[in-house]
């Protein structure tokens, strides 16, 4: 589970999260969109511990992230948005470094790397240099190292970045999977065509607020049906984008 309660943040004195609250459960696929600038990678940096809240508690896998800050990070496989793999190693050396700093035994290390790079059809690459991989290739690695250690909750931001449609076919399943065991996954993305095929619950914020948490059909029909698309439109923006764009190519094309 993931539960966000209150929470307030301010960077260099201005308030960025002004008092969010939402709980994502155990098994559940939980879908965190907004707009650029609403709060998304803040949120994420919260979850990870990577950003102390001002107020408010925030706990991932049943713990307090500032109460118990070396617990909770057993408790989440993480994957940022512009994540890093150390290239000039290899998947087996990388998820082999990973593994030892969760403390699995190594023939534990061994059998999850080997499935895990099989899921992804990497197994050929497994003992090659990351230096030649592609986007995807890498993307692939680091979904793997989040959940070597299995952990109860992933954290994903914008997953989907350089995989194609295959590998995002396997990560939609994937993800539907470790829910249907019980996991809890929180996966932040502006895809929301993405969001509306994998998610359970959609959680959606701008300007630092929570603006509606729901079922991607109970947000849908808020919006009066149509789509997610379209009520995420009526939610987060200030005006129509079609008449935006006219405006724009009137006046910059003229
Ligand atoms: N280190 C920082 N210093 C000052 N302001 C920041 C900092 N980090 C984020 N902000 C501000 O906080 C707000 C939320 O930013 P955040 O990166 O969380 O948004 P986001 O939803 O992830 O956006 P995007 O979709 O564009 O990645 C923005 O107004 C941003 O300018």
């Amino acid at each position: 589970m993931i539960r966000v309660t209150d929470v307030r943040v301010a960077i260099d004195g201005t308030e960025i999260l002004h008092g969010i609250s939402f709980e994502v459960g155990d098994g559940v696929v939980a879908g965190y969109v907004g707009p650029n600038g609403a709060g998304k990678t803040t949120t994420m940096r919260l979850l990870t511990g990577g950003l102390p809240p001002n107020a408010g508690r925030v706990e991932v896998g049943g713990v307090d992230v500032v109460a118990d800050p070396v617990e909770a990070k057993r408790r989440f496989g993480y994957v940022p948005e512009h994540g890093h793999v150390y290239e000039s190693f290899t998947p087996n050396e990388y998820l082999t470094f990973i593994g030892r700093m969760h403390r699995l035994d190594e023939a534990r290390i061994r059998d999850r790397s080997a499935a895990h790079l099989e899921f992804w059809g990497l197994t050929d690459s497994a003992d090659r240099s990351m230096v030649g991989f592609s986007k995807g290739m890498k993307q692939k690695v680091l979904l793997s190292a989040a959940l070597l250690h299995d952990p109860p909750v992933l954290l994903l931001d914008e997953p989907l970045g350089g995989l194609d449609a295959h590998a995002v076919l396997q990560t939609r399943a994937l993800l539907r999977t470790l829910a249907a065991r019980g996991r809890t996954v929180f996966y932040s993305s502006h895809l929301l065509d993405a969001v509306e095929k994998v998610a359970d619950l959609v959680v959606v914020i701008r300007d630092g607020q929570i603006l509606q948490v729901g079922s991607p059909e109970e947000i849908t029909a808020s919006g009066g049906g149509v789509s997610l698309e379209d009520a995420f439109g009526k939610l987060t923006a200030a005006a129509d984008a079609y008449d935006l764009a006219e405006a724009l190519v009137a006046e910059a094309f003229a």
